[in-house]
Order: C-alpha cells, then sequence, then structure tokens
C-alpha cells in the first residue's frame, strides 16, 4: 500500500478484514506479528504521533449525533489543537479543504441525526481527511448506502487518494465496485491472500477462490460474479 493509491481489502464474512484494519490503525491490539508504519513499528508510535499519521473511520456510530457537521469535521483538527482547543488558520484552512472536497458546505450548520446515511458518512470521512495524515482507513465506507452513493463514495475516496497522495485502505463487500474503482486490492481468503492491480489479479485467477465455486463463480471477462443456478 503506497501514497497516493486506493486500496480495497476484501474476503468472506468472519476472514478478517476489520481486524486487519483496525489493528493497523491501532484501534485493537495485534493478534501476532509485527506491524511497520512508514519503516517505524506500530508500538514506537506515541498515540499523538500516531493520530497524525493515520485517521480512521470506523462502523461504531458517533458518540454525539447532536454535533453540527462543522463541530464534526472540526474534531479531526484534535491531534494539532492546544488544550484549549482553539482552532488555527492551518486547522480552519484544513476543515474548508474538507467540506470543499466532500461537498458538503451546504451541510455545514445541520446536525448530525439531521443527515442521511450517505451525508454522514460524507461529514466522517471530511473529519478523517480534516486530520490530514497521511494514511486513511475505513471500515466498510459503503454500508448501508444504496448504488448511487456507494459510487459516490468510492470515487470521492479515489479522488482523494489522487489528489493528496494519501495512501486509502477501507474494507468492503463492494468487489465488484472494487475492481473497477480502486488502484489495489488485498484479498483475503485466508491461505494467498493475493495483492495487486484489479486486472492483475483477474489474470491470476485470484477472484476464483475468493467464494465456494459451487454458489457463485467468477467471470474474468466482465470482472463479475455469477450465481449458479
Ligand atoms: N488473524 C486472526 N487470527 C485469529 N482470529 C482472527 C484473526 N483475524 C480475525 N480474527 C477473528 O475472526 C473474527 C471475525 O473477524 P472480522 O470481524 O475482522 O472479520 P470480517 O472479515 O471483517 O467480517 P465481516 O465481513 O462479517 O465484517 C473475529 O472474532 C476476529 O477476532
Amino acid at each position: 500500500m503506497v501514497p497516493g493509491e486506493l486500496t480495497a481489502i476484501v474476503g468472506i464474512n468472519g476472514i478478517g478484514k476489520s481486524t486487519l484494519l483496525r489493528t493497523l490503525g491501532n484501534a485493537q491490539p495485534l493478534l501476532s506479528g509485527q506491524l511497520i508504519i512508514k519503516k517505524k513499528p506500530l508500538e514506537a508510535y506515541a498515540p499523538l504521533e500516531l493520530s497524525s499519521e493515520i485517521s480512521m473511520v470506523l462502523t461504531e456510530p458517533i458518540a454525539s449525533k447532536n454535533l453540527s457537521v462543522l463541530e464534526l469535521v472540526a474534531l479531526g483538527r484534535q491531534p494539532y489543537t492546544n488544550w484549549l482547543g482553539k482552532l488555527t488558520d492551518i486547522d480552519k484552512n484544513k476543515i474548508s479543504e474538507a467540506f470543499e472536497a466532500l461537498e458538503l458546505s451546504d451541510l455545514k450548520d445541520k446536525k448530525c441525526f439531521e443527515l442521511s446515511d450517505g451525508q454522514l458518512q460524507r461529514a466522517m470521512i471530511a473529519r478523517a481527511l480534516a486530520q490530514d495524515t497521511d494514511i486513511i482507513l475505513l471500515d466498510e465506507p459503503t454500508t448501508h448506502l444504496d448504488l448511487y452513493h456507494k459510487v459516490q463514495i468510492l470515487k470521492l475516496l479515489r479522488t482523494i487518494a489522487h489528489t493528496t497522495k494519501k495512501t486509502v485502505v477501507f474494507t468492503t463487500h463492494e468487489i465488484e465496485m472494487a475492481i473497477q474503482l480502486c488502484d489495489k486490492m488485498l484479498l483475503l481468503d485466508g491461505k494467498s491472500n493475493h495483492f495487486g492491480q484489479p486486472c492483475e489479479l483477474i489474470t491470476q485467477k485470484a477472484f476464483e477462490s475468493l467464494f465456494p465455486s459451487d454458489t457463485v463463480v467468477f467471470d474474468p471477462k466482465t470482472g463479475s460474479f455469477r450465481i449458479k443456478k
């Protein structure tokens, strides 16, 4: 996973996608092995240092939906503000850049409980963007969204990765969309765990082993799955 790329982690339910993502972001302890972030072991980072390197958008509901969208996005600047939480001009610039990138300006003063699922997801991503970390991790950012809004979120993530040169990694069940929109994919199957560009993975027949072949089969020509009847 490198700067400027959008990477999807996919695999069947329970294979460990969220566990891997949350471990990468230090939201849960390592089960085994070692994690190196920017040539430095994860455990060598102080919490504040890590929060200026990695931002996360998790599936847990936010603590207070009573916050306005502006207040939620401003929380992204917490690692940088002093103990009074006063926002500097740099903080304000980062917040307004995030609002622009996620097309949220019209919703600035709305309360989070007033937002649709898609709007709230965009606000959560804006908070992560305002945090201005080199790495952004998102756990199932398109869950509960309709097809149009799933595509909208994934396209936004792709634009963020490409234009800001951040490393953007997310877990998803939207494999066909990820094939079309991601630069790289990690296919967790508990054995080979293929990683690479979607077209390379198609050539390697990596998608064929993601699901039991008596139920769904992968069509490499269309990059989609077909139900076996
Ligand atoms: N490397 C691992 N070693 C041992 N247990 C693991 C490992 N990775 C995940 N698990 C365990 O497997 C279970 C499912 O993991 P997780 O929720 O990460 O899967 P998932 O792929 O995100 O599933 P879903 O698609 O249903 O959300 C959890 O109880 C987790 O603790």
